[in-house]
Order: structure tokens, then C-alpha cells, then sequence
């Protein structure tokens, strides 16, 4: 239905509606509201946008200027725009399709400011769709992609709604106006923790996506010579077409996996917050939003490698991957932008690095803080075995951690304030959250092919895999495993012989794994990723049907071409 209303819409976009403004109900309305919001949305009898970010402020949401000042005399919200950059910008639906939003604004009441909170407000008439009262709508206009959805603009003239429009399930305002804290100011921001735990599944499957079509595409595609006089090789029998692929395949099977854990931590710790244990809540945070930003942003480059191997077809449209491109780009910005949401992290590891520095025992993603060794100990490690390939990025993370750590106290011991000394220290800081992500993510693959229930054989091609994305990431990081001599250079040339080792071990499964995602034709919508491999004349038929072939002389020629053509001959 989503789908359908997205492609025949041609500017009806109703993602945000199902990824965020129904999640926003059933995270942050009370039982009462869930019974008068929740089925309708679910039945899509009402069509929603999750509008937070504003033209002037998306990151810092503490900054957003849309006011909601309670007024006890009618019991009502006041919902206002007050400047330009209030002007809410880029809620997908907002610009045409929704009829109602959640909308986040600094909450008024007794004239004081209580924060960001969320609202539902009526944007369009149930009856025939024209604005709301006081509410002026559009869209944005064109993007980098994705057009086919209508994020908006949204602005607030005073509309007033009901007090009960609060999301209360976490903080209210009672009928005279008195506000009730939450147990967290951050639960308003519960299902942006959410959604970002679902953006690391988007970003496996757009992974699995651009490494399914190019890994089928490099085995239809025969080009050049491998030996004289032998018959043009498959692309894929290229060492370096297997460098650029395996590790971005072998990268959306650990995202997978990622994901999984992502789903699971998200339930369970959820789980004890609605019975009062808040415990979990900065873990999460920090989790989902390392994830979200590591996942992505290695997804958008690896899509890029998989378009470029693939060559001139891979820059066509008819591949698919530009599309996938725009898409897990988007990814990396919305939700969370991802210095932002590294940096989130960064702040979690230097707390929790500290905690351990003061003797507590650390649990959870960071218990290998306290773990792990200060001092390496070099020797001839066996670059091939998981349990060392673990080992050696959670020594990498531990160890960038601590070094950002004792940076950012050697820069307050100098008499720098904590934000400028965070602020000067901040790109040490991200390099050592995505340290410490990457061994999340490492550790997590391997734990889950040892564990899963699969065949043997599949799980010696899960190992195989694993280890080659461990070991690619070694390589590709080299410098961070030797900079203490917890590597040395035996090892990271023994770790790159295995990884050659690994491409090789891969390749006669590699159409096997990308099969393996069972992604069908119609959702690749890639020439070059068929299932049937029948590129070739499926590229002719698609480019046949490109709008510029509708007739033999394009009108431009008559408009523009004649005469420019017919003016030059003039002149000779
Ligand atoms: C197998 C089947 C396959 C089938 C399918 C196959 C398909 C294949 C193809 C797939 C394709 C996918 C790719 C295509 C996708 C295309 C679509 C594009 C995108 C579409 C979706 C877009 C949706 C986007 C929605 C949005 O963007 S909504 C708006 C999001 N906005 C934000 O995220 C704002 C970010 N900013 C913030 O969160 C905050 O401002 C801040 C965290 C940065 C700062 O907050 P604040 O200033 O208040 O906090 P401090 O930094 O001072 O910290 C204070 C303490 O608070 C804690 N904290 C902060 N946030 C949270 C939180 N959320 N939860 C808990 N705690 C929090 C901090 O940790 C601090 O704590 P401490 O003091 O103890 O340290
Ligand atoms: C496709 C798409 C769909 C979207 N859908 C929605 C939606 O449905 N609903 C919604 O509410 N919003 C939506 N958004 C908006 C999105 O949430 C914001 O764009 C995002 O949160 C980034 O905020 P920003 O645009 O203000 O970027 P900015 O924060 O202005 O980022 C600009 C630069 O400033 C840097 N920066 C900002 N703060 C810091 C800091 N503290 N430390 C270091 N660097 C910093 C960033 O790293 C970045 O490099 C969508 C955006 C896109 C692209």
C-alpha cells in the first residue's frame, strides 16, 4: 500500500507515517490517547507526519523555536510559528500528504519553558484535504532523491488544540496548567532512539541490495583479457573486483546481525522502562545511535564501490544503485546526524571510561573497557582465528578511547572549560566511538556465527566471511593496531595474506550469499542485478523506453539545434 501510494502518488509519501508517526503514538501517547489515535493510524484512517525538525534547527532539538503555550482558560494549546527558521522543514508526508502531525515544540505553561515535547495537531481537513485554520503547508521541492516523497514545510498561526493533544504517557500538564515532570526529559526523545535502531536494518538490507546487483552483474559481465588468447574472464574473477565487493557483502551480513541485537537490546531494555527502569536508557542511546551513524555511513560508501564496479551501467539508473545511493545518503542525515549522533556515543564512552577509572566494573557493549589490557603484548598472533581478530579491535577501541579520554583531561587540567576541551578533543572523540562501534559490530559477527542455528557448511562460510571483514578492517586501519605494537607488521602482513586468502574462499559462495538475502526483482529494480542475469537485452529494452525515444527527432533539435547548426554554416 506504502509503495503502491509512493510510486502512483508521485508525490505521496506515506513512509514517515508507518517508521514514525504511528512508532511516536504508541511510544509516547497514553492508553487514552493510543484508543483515539492508534487504530486510526494503524488503519490508515488518518495519514500522519513526525514533525520535529524546523528550517533553522534539526540536530539541536533543545534549540527548536515552535511554541506550545498551555492556555488554562480554555484548557487548550496555543501551537505557533514564531519566526521563519520556526518554520517546521523536511517531515516526509508533510508537504501534501498527511492530515495530522505529531509535532515537537518548547512546551509554555504559567510562563515558563518546560522543553520539547509532542503534540498531535490537525493539519488537513478530513473532508476535502485543504489546510487546517492557521496552518500553512507545502513541499520542500526537489532532492538529491527520494522525490517521490513529499517532505514539507509546516507553519503555525496561532492553531489551537485540545490539551489533551499532548503526548502525555511520559509528562503532562494538568487541567489548571501545572506541568508533571517525566522520569527522563530524554523520553520525549524515545523513538528517535527507535527509529535509528531501525536505520541499521535499512542500511543491511541497502547493503544487501547494491551487493546482490553488482556480485550478479560481475558474473554476467566478461571484459578483457585475463592471459592472451584465453576468453574475456568474468569481472568477478578479478582479485580486485572481489577486494571491492566481499568486504561490502560480507559488511551487510554484520549490519544484519547488528540489527538483530539492535531489535533485541530495544525490546528488552524498553521493556524495563515501562516498568520504571530507566537504567538501560543511556546504553540504548548510545548503541543505537553509534550503530545508526557507523552502519549508514559505511553503507552510502559501499554502495558508491558496488556502483563503481559495475562500471558505465552501474552510473545508469537502470542499475538501481544511484537510487540506493540518494537513499542510504539520506540515512546518514536524517534521524540523527551522524557526527552528531558519534559524538552521542563518544560522551557514553568517555562517562562510562571514567566510571571504570574510578574501580566500577563496566557491563553491556562497554564492559570490555575494563577489560582489556592497557599494555599490548606484541607476538605472532594467529591473524585467522576470531577469538584474536575480537580481541585486537576491542584493544584498538579500548585504546583510542582511553587516549581521547585523557586528552580531554589533560586539556581541562590546562584550565580549558569541559566544552572547549570536548570540543578540541571531539575528533579524537569520533575516531574512537567508530573504534568502538566497528568492535561491536566485529564481536557481534562472530559470536553470531558461532552461535546461529545453520548448517555446518553454511557456518564455515559465515566464518569465512567474518573473518574477511575483520580482517579487511585491520588492513584498512592498520596503523590504529600498530600504533602501541599490539599488532606488528608480521601481523598486519599475515592479516592481509589471509584476507587474500578469504577473497578467494569466498568467491564460489558469493552468488550463493547475495541469493541468500532473497531479494526479488521488484524490489532491486536493477537491470543488472536480475535473477536471470538476462542484462543485456533487458538494458536495451529499458533504454528504449527512456522518454527521449518517444520520437526519432527530438523537438529540441527543431527548437534549438536547426537553427544554431544552420547559423554556423552560414559562417564558413
Ligand atoms: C529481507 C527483506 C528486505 C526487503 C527490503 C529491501 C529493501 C532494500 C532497499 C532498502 C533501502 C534503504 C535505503 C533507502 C532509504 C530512503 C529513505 C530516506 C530516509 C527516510 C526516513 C527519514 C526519517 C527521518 C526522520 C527524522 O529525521 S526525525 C528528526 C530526527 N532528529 C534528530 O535525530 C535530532 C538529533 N538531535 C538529538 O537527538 C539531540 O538534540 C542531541 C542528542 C544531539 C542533543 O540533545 P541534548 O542537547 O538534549 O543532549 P546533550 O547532548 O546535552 O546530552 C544530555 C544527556 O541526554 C542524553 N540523551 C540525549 N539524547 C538522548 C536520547 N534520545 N535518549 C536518551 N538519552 C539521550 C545524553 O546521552 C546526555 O546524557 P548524559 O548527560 O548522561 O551524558
Ligand atoms: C531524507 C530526509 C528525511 C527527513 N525526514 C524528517 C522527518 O520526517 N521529520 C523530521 O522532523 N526531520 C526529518 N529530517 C530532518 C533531519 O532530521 C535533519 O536534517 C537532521 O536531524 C540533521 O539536522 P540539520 O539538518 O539541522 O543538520 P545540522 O545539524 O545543521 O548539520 C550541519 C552540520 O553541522 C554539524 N553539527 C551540528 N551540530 C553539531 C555538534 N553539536 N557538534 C559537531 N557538529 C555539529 C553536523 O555534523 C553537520 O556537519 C529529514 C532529513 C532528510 C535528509
Amino acid at each position: 500500500m506504502a509503495a503502491a501510494l509512493q510510486t502512483l502518488g508521485g508525490g505521496i509519501g506515506i513512509t514517515l507515517h508507518w517508521i514514525a508517526f504511528t512508532p511516536t503514538i504508541e511510544q509516547q501517547a497514553t492508553e487514552e490517547q493510543k484508543k483515539k489515535w492508534l487504530k486510526l493510524a494503524q488503519d490508515v484512517a488518518i495519514v500522519g507526519a513526525y514533525a520535529q525538525t524546523e528550517m533553522g534547527h534539526g540536530t539541536f532539538v533543545r534549540g527548536l523555536e515552535t511554541t506550545a503555550t498551555y492556555d488554562p482558560s480554555t484548557q487548550e494549546f496555543v501551537i505557533n510559528s514564531p519566526t521563519l527558521t520556526s518554520t517546521k522543514w523536511w517531515p516526509g508526508g508533510l508537504g501534501k500528504t498527511a492530515n495530522h502531525a505529531t509535532v515537537m515544540a518548547q512546551l509554555y505553561t504559567r510562563g515558563k519553558c518546560y522543553g520539547p515535547h509532542n503534540f498531535m495537531v490537525q493539519i488537513r481537513s478530513l473532508e476535502n484535504h485543504q489546510p487546517c485554520p492557521g496552518v500553512t503547508l507545502g513541499d520542500i521541492g526537489p532532492k538529491m532523491e527520494s522525490n517521490g516523497n513529499d517532505n514539507g514545510f509546516a507553519r503555525f498561526d496561532h492553531v489551537r488544540i485540545p490539551r489533551e493533544n499532548m503526548l502525555m504517557k511520559f509528562a503532562r500538564v494538568e487541567a489548571d496548567g501545572t506541568y508533571v515532570q517525566p522520569p527522563s526529559s530524554k523520553l520525549a526523545y524515545s523513538n528517535m532512539v527507535y527509529l535509528r535502531g531501525t536505520f541499521v536494518m535499512s542500511a543491511a538490507q541497502a547493503l544487501a541490495s547494491a551487493t546482490t546487483i553488482a556480485v550478479r552483474y560481475s558474473c554476467v559481465r566478461r571484459q578483457s583479457e585475463m592471459k592472451p588468447g584465453e576468453p574475456e574472464p568474468q569481472i568477478l574473477e578479478y582479485q580486485t573486483q572481489q577486494y571491492k565487493l566481499f568486504p561490502q557483502l560480507a559488511a551487510a551480513y554484520a549490519f544484519w546481525f547488528a540489527s538483530w541485537f539492535m531489535t533485541q537490546q530495544h525490546g528488552s531494555i524498553t521493556g524495563s522502562m515501562e516498568k520504571g527502569d530507566m537504567s538501560g536508557l543511556a546504553e540504548l542511546h548510545a548503541l543505537s545511535a553509534g550503530l545508526k551513524s557507523y552502519t549508514t555511513a559505511v553503507t552510502a560508501r559501499g554502495i558508491d564501490v558496488c556502483r563503481m564496479a559495475c562500471g558505465g551501467h552501474g552510473y545508469s539508473h537502470a542499475s538501481g544503485l544511484p537510487a540506493l545511493f540518494g537513499g542510504a545518503a539520506a540515512l546518514c542525515t536524517a534521524e540523527g546526524e551522524n557526527t552528531v549522533m558519534m559524538l552521542q556515543t563518544a560522551r557514553y564512552l568517555v562517562k562510562c571510561f571514567a566510571q571504570s577509572q574510578a574501580g566500577k566494573r563496566l557491563t553491556g557493549t562497554v564492559a570490555y573497557l575494563s577489560a582489556v589490557q592497557p599494555s599490548p603484548v606484541a607476538g605472532n598472533r594467529n591473524m585467522s582465528d576470531l577469538g584474536t581478530l575480537v580481541a585486537a579491535f576491542q584493544h584498538r577501541a579500548a585504546r583510542m578511547v582511553r587516549h581521547a579520554a585523557m586528552q580531554m583531561q589533560g586539556e581541562m587540567q590546562k584550565g580549558k572549560a569541559r566544552e572547549d576541551a570536548w570540543n578540541s578533543c571531539s575528533v579524537l572523540l569520533i575516531k574512537a566511538a567508530e573504534a568502538h562501534v566497528h568492535s561491536f559490530v566485529v564481536r557481534n559477527f562472530a559470536e553470531t556465527v558461532q552461535t546461529v542455528e545453520v548448517d555446518e557448511s553454511v557456518r564455515a562460510v559465515l566464518t569465512s566471511l567474518c573473518q574477511l571483514y575483520s580482517l579487511y578492517g585491520i588492513t584498512e586501519h592498520a596503523g590504529d593496531f600498530l600504533k602501541d605494537g599490539y599488532l606488528t607488521g608480521r601481523d598486519i602482513d599475515a592479516a592481509s595474506s589471509h584476507l587474500s586468502a578469504m577473497l578467494a574462499r569466498v568467491r564460489p559462495d558469493a552468488v550463493a550469499l547475495v541469493d541468500a538475502f532473497d531479494l526479488h526483482d521488484k524490489i532491486l529494480r536493477s537491470v543488472l542485478g536480475r535473477y536471470d542475469g538476462r542484462v543485456y537485452e533487458h538494458l536495451y529494452e529499458w533504454a528504449k523506453k527512456s522518454p527521449l525515444n518517444k520520437s526519432e527527432v527530438h523537438e529540441s533539435y527543431y527548437k534549438y539545434l536547426q537553427p544554431f547548426l544552420k547559423s554556423n554554416r552560414a559562417k564558413l
